[in-house]
């Protein structure tokens, strides 16, 4: 990957360009100047045409994504989400785009397997029953022996591996390409007819891509077994929610959703009202971790800057 020369760095806010700053020294002596620009914080001071580098804010990007034409001279977009959905049309453009691979992986990974968890034993169920105060015994279903389906075995896929095998779960992995990893096979879409039927909670971890957008749809649900459960920690539009919805409201399928279709999803949206349905707000990987992780990931970016080395998470064209 070639290096970029970059000479003007704008932070999305003051507090992350201080964070970073404070982590690296004399960059002034180096003439990169860093600057905040976002569309919380459009100083106007800020001389646009000098950004060759931007940071994009972490929750809520999209509004600086729609004034990205205002910096005509921009190099490298720098995201804080793994997700590269709202800068997915620069890939493969003049501006590199760079994501924070890696720094959600441990928080989307828990929350994944703790979705599941609390599905299957009925956590979610539990709670409302203590408002009524009422003692609902029920035998619910353990992780143990499961079949677990890892649909997207990148890098939050690997976390999530690693967390499941202490439950002692049947883990298959499927990704965009079939292959064989120190862990065992990992198969490739072609292979879903066949490994469907016999998938009983379906993680699903993909970024959202032309290939994966409704991938789980109404013909993939319907090849999943009775009382399967679907958790999606990945992008909301790899499900199609109607789809999900009719299974849902047929009672023969469970979902346990940190991100849905639309977000945040509506008052009056169905999926509020579907029976074994649990629903976290996009929350994967906004916990206590996100912040040192990013800082020390920025850092780690704005020092290959500096040097004129190659930049981590690059997405390639
Ligand atoms: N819920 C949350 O708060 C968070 C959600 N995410 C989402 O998780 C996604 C995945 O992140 P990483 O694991 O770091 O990405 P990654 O790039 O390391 O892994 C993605 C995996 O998905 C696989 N994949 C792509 N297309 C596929 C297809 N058609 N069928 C099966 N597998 C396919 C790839 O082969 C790869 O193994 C992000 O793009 C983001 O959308 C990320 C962080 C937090
Ligand atoms: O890193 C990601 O990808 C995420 O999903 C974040 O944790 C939240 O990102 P946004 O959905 O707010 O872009």
């Amino acid at each position: 990957m070639s290096t970029l020369d970059i000479r003007t760095i704008a932070f999305p806010d003051p507090d992350i360009l201080a964070k970073v700053d404070g982590r690296i020294t004399d960059h002034q002596q180096t003439g990169i100047e860093f600057v905040v620009w976002s569309a919380e914080n459009p100083t106007v001071e800020v001389n646009r045409a000098a950004i060759d580098a931007i940071i994009l804010p972490y929750i809520d990007a999209q509004p600086t994504v729609a004034r990205l034409g205002e910096l005509p001279n921009l190099k490298l977009v720098q995201t804080q989400t793994t997700g590269y959905d709202l800068v997915a049309d620069l890939v493969g453009t003049d501006t590199t785009v760079a994501t924070a691979s890696g720094v959600h992986a441990a928080a989307t990974a828990e929350l994944a397997v703790g979705l599941a968890l609390a599905s299957l034993r009925g956590i979610d169920t539990a709670v409302r029953s203590m408002a009524s105060r009422s003692w609902n015994h029920a035998r619910m279903r353990s992780l143990a022996d499961r079949r677990v389906m890892i649909l997207g075995a990148g890098g939050i896929g690997e976390a999530i591996r690693q967390r499941l095998v202490p439950f002692e779960a049947h883990i298959t992995r499927v990704a965009s390409h079939a292959r064989t990893d120190e862990h065992g096979r990992i198969y490739g879409p072609e292979d879903l007819p066949k490994l469907l039927p016999h998938t009983e909670v379906l993680i699903a971890v993909t970024p959202l891509t032309k290939q994966t957008e409704k991938l789980i749809d109404a013909e993939f649900l319907s090849q999943l077994p009775d009382n399967a459960l679907v958790v999606n920690v990945g992008r909301g539009k790899v499900v199609d929610t109607d789809a999900l919805v009719a299974e849902l409201r047929a009672g023969r399928l469970s979902a346990a959703l940190d991100v849905v279709d639309p977000e945040p999803l509506p008052h009056e949206h169905p999926l509020w009202g579907t029976p074994n349905t649990l629903i976290t707000p996009h929350v994967g990987g906004d916990t206590s971790a996100f912040e040192p992780r990013i800082e020390q990931m920025l850092t780690e970016q704005v020092r290959r800057i500096i040097a004129g080395e190659p930049l981590i998470n690059v997405v390639e064209g």
